[in-house]
């Protein structure tokens, strides 16, 4: 009688835990109870599998030697299947599929490539580029004349993508890591700066987000001039018109697509008047597009950037539609840079980028969820770039047994082979959440990304509805034996 007590005891715990987590008091319908246990015998089995053969367990590898048995997971098949809601947190430079890039927008036949100053593979259209400091190289006649097309093209992307078979390598030096990361961006800058690239860039970069059936997305953006053949110069705001166009073309195509609004992002090095330039600049394009470009970051390493307290002065009259959507405690430190989360928070940021150190500041736990402020958690990306190795550390842990208002994103999946959310959330789900954690984890993340979204009452319902309407199907779909 008495094992019998402890055993209730156990029970109650393990049950009060759990519904005290992320998605834990969700209420399912009798369907998807069903397409939850399809799911949850996925993800027992791929545990128990994951126990037996643990290097081959994707959830507890690094992403680059875990993500070929991810792609045959079937809890990772159900999750693409699966709609995600919103893209809340990504830079639009990096969030298309590097062999995409490579394969569609190197094939004009003006274009080149050199080395930068830096030794930094530069692509260009312009003959004699100042910024090159060796011959420039045309990539059509390179490609032509490669013995094998496929191997220049892999070559080629290897400079825009941080793979590598030896990511533990990586991990040394964090500071040299986040060079190479930063060189990705130098060796696309000119090719995405000419103004129909730039289009056929971003039209992909929505086709990417519906193919993951995401059907909305806030993207951090830099809406630096763009040039094109008739030499005009496109402006910060004639930039954000071309976003704009494009979204609304796809739009017009993809009726289930609610749309794409941009958060103004510039680097944190800056002096007190560099940064007040930009925030007049952002002001302006918030005053001719408040329900476009939505909001203002800071972007770049945190550990080596300006903190956001330097900048007080310049972030004290936002307007009041605006909103920050601050990256802040991107960090391993425990003081330092953590201690932007705290200034985020008192500059009213709508949400925060990474909020990594979060455990590490209690102070900061009650006021995040009294206000609601959304922590973007981009779990591949803080593996990526080097501040922890096992995603089953990752502190969100802690968020999810929380039950924090948290969104799962992606940030840069472009840049090391992700896709869409599916991956961020594949390894949310079987790395960071409780293992007991199932259908209700998962659709809860979807619902939160669109809480957490910035939507005039009109757009929400509109994404409630297709997001119902697309929830149905999917489950719908998992029911049928003909789903695989
Ligand atoms: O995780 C991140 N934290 C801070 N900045 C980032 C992160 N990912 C990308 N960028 C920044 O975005 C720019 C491209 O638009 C990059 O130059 C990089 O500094």
């Amino acid at each position: 009688a008495e094992l019998q007590a402890y055993q209730t005891l156990r029970e109650r715990v393990m049950k009060a835990e759990l519904t005290a987590s992320l998605g834990g008091n969700l209420w399912l319908s009798s369907d998807e109870e069903k397409a939850n246990s399809i799911l949850m015998n996925a993800k027992r089995a791929e545990i128990a599998e994951g126990v037996k053969n643990p290097e081959k367990y994707a959830p507890a590898m690094h992403f680059f030697h875990g993500r070929q048995y991810a792609r045959q997971s079937e809890v990772f098949r159900i999750i693409q299947k699966m709609p995600k809601g919103a893209f809340l947190h990504g830079h639009n430079t990096a969030m298309v599929s590097s062999k995409w890039i490579i394969q569609n927008l190197t094939t004009t036949n003006n274009l080149y490539t050199c080395r930068d100053i830096n030794g930094v593979l530069i692509f260009t259209y312009k003959a004699n580029d100042t910024m090159c400091h060796s011959e420039e190289q045309n990539v059509c006649t390179e490609r032509i004349n490669a013995e094998d097309r496929n191997q220049y093209e892999r070559q080629l992307e290897k400079h825009i993508n941080l793979y590598t078979a030896k990511p533990e390598t990586l991990l040394v030096d964090r500071k040299k890591l986040w060079q190479r990361f930063e060189n990705i961006f130098t060796t696309v800058d000119r090719l995405y700066k000419y103004q129909p690239t730039y289009c056929l860039y971003h039209k992909r970069l929505l086709e990417e987000l519906c193919e993951d059936n995401i059907i909305y997305a806030e993207i951090r953006a830099s809406l630096s001039p763009l040039y094109d053949d008739h030499n005009r110069t496109y402006s910060a705001l004639d930039v954000a018109n071309e976003l704009e166009r494009i979204t609304e073309e796809f739009k017009a195509k993809h009726h289930d697509f609610v749309g794409l609004k941009l958060i103004y992002a510039k680097r944190n090095q800056a002096s007190e008047a560099q940064m007040a330039e930009r925030l007049k600049t952002f002001k302006q394009l918030h005053a001719a597009k408040p329900n476009f470009i939505i909001g203002f970051d800071m972007i770049g390493n945190e550990d080596s950037g300006d903190s956001i307290s330097k900048f007080l002065n310049e972030f004290s009259d936002m307007p009041s539609t605006a909103n920050f959507f601050f990256h802040a405690g991107e960090t391993n430190w425990h003081g330092r840079s953590s201690w932007n989360m705290m200034d985020a928070i008192l500059l009213n940021t709508k949400r925060i980028g990474h909020a990594f150190a979060l455990p590490k500041h209690p102070q900061l736990w009650s006021t995040i969820k009294k206000r609601n402020i959304a922590i973007e958690v981009s779990p591949l990306s803080n593996q990526v770039l080097g501040y922890l190795w096992d995603l089953r550390n990752h502190p969100a842990t802690f968020m999810i047994a929380e039950n924090f208002p948290i969104v799962i994103s992606a940030d840069d999946p472009g840049v090391w082979g992700a896709k869409g959310l599916s991956y961020d959330f594949y390894y949310a789900f079987m790395a960071m959440a409780p293992a007991e954690a199932d259908l209700r984890f998962l659709k809860q993340l979807a619902l939160n990304s669109i809480k957490y979204s910035v939507l005039t009452a009109q757009e929400r319902r509109k994404i409630n509805r297709v997001f119902q309407k697309k929830w149905r199907e999917f489950i719908a779909n998992m029911l049928n034996p003909k789903f695989n």
